[in-house]
């Protein structure tokens, strides 16, 4: 893999997570974190259960204000180191740079991580609106740009042709998603009646009708079955190759993560142990000891190697 600099590596970053820290009184969910998420690529964070994974998505999402550590997002390009020092020195949340702008994630507040930034997440849980249509779930996830541009103003009060144009290009999103998650036959069914897997994809298709420049998943493959899960893998597939979004799940499901990511980043008890290529951290040993489990025998082996 090639080198991820922070600021002006070869592979321009989309997300820079730099000694990112928290902490819930005593406990220590994520200590000194750092790690790139490059653009156009898709970054796994794995870990077994408690090693931090959704804390460290709650904090770049804006749930969590970590308690230490900047986490640095880039739009249109990277940062110069210069840049980014300005921006952090200045004490605001957002600068303009040469390629565009930088947002420090850890100074805004959730909804402007969303709105700014165009940080969009989905949830361990699904969290559609299982009473409106499919077709409405996709709708309103447009809702916030269509009102703010509505809100006196004069052209929605009016019904003007811009409106008429803004609104036309959020339903022509809208089925342009539909269309990417096979599910235009069931555009008007109530989003709570589809099968498990096809409301994990509409949560997708209804993230990205936001236009995020980073898309975080929480476990998407979690309750998949094979064919489910195969739908995910080409769902997240086609975004990576035909959008410029970028994006960062957490994963369990290694047959996924082995699949669909360009990188991993692997923690556990808060800090990060592993971060590499799928092949690299797969048969790093620290990784087999520690997250994948490994049979008696095995173990002495890798211990033997971790200890070298
Ligand atoms: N709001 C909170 N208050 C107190 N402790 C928390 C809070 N959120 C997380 N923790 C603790 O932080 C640690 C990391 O939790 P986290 O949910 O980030 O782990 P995870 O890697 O996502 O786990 P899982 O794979 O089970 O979802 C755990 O010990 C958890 O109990």
């Amino acid at each position: 893999m090639a080198s991820l600099d922070p600021v002006a590596g070869a592979r321009a970053p989309i997300l820079a997570v730099d000694h990112l820290s928290m902490r819930f009184g005593g406990l220590i969910a994520v200590n000194d974190v750092s790690f790139v998420a490059a653009r156009g690529e898709v970054t796994a964070v794995i870990g077994p259960n408690g090693a931090g994974k959704t804390t460290v998505f709650n904090c770049i999402t804006g749930f969590y204000k970590p308690s230490a550590g900047r986490l640095a997002l880039f739009h249109g390009g990277a940062a110069t180191p210069q840049e980014l020092d300005a921006v952090t020195a200045s004490g605001l949340s957002w600068g303009r740079t040469g390629a565009g702008a930088l947002y420090l994630l850890e100074r805004l507040p959730d909804h402007k991580v969303a709105s700014w930034a165009r940080v969009a997440r989905t949830f361990q849980n699904i969290r559609l609106f299982s009473g409106m249509t499919v077709l409405e779930n996709l709708l309103v996830a447009q809702h916030m740009s269509l009102t703010s541009a509505g809100l006196l103003n004069p052209a929605a009060i009016l019904n003007l042709p811009s409106w008429k144009r803004q609104q036309k290009g959020a339903m022509d999103k809208a089925l342009y998603w539909l269309h990417q998650i096979g599910l235009v036959e069931r555009a008007d069914d109530p989003a709570g009646d589809l099968p498990y897997g096809d409301q994990r994809r509409l949560e997708i298709a209804r993230a990205m009708c936001t236009d995020p420049v980073l898309l975080c998943l929480d476990e998407p493959a979690a309750g998949l079955n094979p064919r489910e899960s195969a739908a995910l893998n080409e769902l997240l597939l086609s975004i990576r190759r035909d959008h410029d979004t970028s994006i960062l799940l957490i994963e369990h499901d290694m047959s996924v993560v082995m699949e669909i990511s360009d990188h991993v980043v692997v923690l556990e008890y808060g800090c990060k142990i592993a971060d590499g290529t799928p092949q690299e951290v797969r048969t790093d040993p620290k990784v087999i000891a520690s997250y994948l489990g490994v049979e008696e025998e095995e173990a002495a082996v890798v211990e033997a190697q971790v200890g070298a």
